[in-house]
């Protein structure tokens, strides 16, 4: 009930929830980080990074990884990260885009969480999965706060998925 919601945005036929009104209720919001921050303090106990997706996973894998004493690491739209990349081009609900990662930003084996707002179509989450693969990383759990459940994006994925709302 936090989450508020719009209608026909940015497209029309999407409803778009909108987790920035959860961040405008100070109390809820320190709530819900407590929620992400138990939860992946207890599930994963030896990762060595969180990946937050570009750009609302940037809100929330920080706050989490200060918690656990691990680095963050983005992932980005094309043309915003400096250096030797990996890149990969995903589908969106209502687009596409180009993901890139530092190919430095961490070690082939390392132990991976990916965090973002929401799963929708899971285009973007998927197409993260593939990148973190294909410069090493081992994806031990992709994490969103919401999931638009009949979008079914959680099939798309070949890794365990959470999430803590769903519409
Ligand atoms: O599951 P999918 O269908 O791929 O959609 C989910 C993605 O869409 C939204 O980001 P958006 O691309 O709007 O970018 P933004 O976070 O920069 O606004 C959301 O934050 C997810 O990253
Ligand atoms: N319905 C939705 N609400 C907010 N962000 C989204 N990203 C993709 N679909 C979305």
């Amino acid at each position: 009930s936090c989450v508020r919601s719009y209608p026909d945005f940015p497209q029309p036929g999407i409803i778009f929830r909108d987790i920035f009104s959860v961040m405008q209720q100070p109390t809820v919001f320190a709530d819900l980080m407590d929620v992400l921050i138990d939860y992946v303090k207890a599930k994963h106990k030896d990762i060595d990074a969180i990946i937050g997706l570009d750009s609302r996973g940037f809100l929330f894998g920080p706050i989490i990884c200060l918690q656990l004493g691990i680095p963050f690491v983005p992932v980005r739209k094309k043309g915003k990260l400096p250096g030797d990349l990996m890149s990969t081009t995903y589908q969106l609900e209502y687009g596409s885009d180009v993901f890139e990662v530092q190919k430095d930003s961490f070690k082939p084996g390392d132990k991976i969480v990916i965090i973002d707002d929401l799963l929708a179509t899971g285009g973007t989450m998927s197409a993260s999965v593939d990148l973190v693969k294909k410069n090493g990383g081992v994806v031990e759990e992709c994490i969103c706060i919401i999931e638009i459940d009949d979008l079914k994006g959680r099939n798309k994925l070949k890794v365990p998925f959470k999430s803590f709302i769903q519409f």
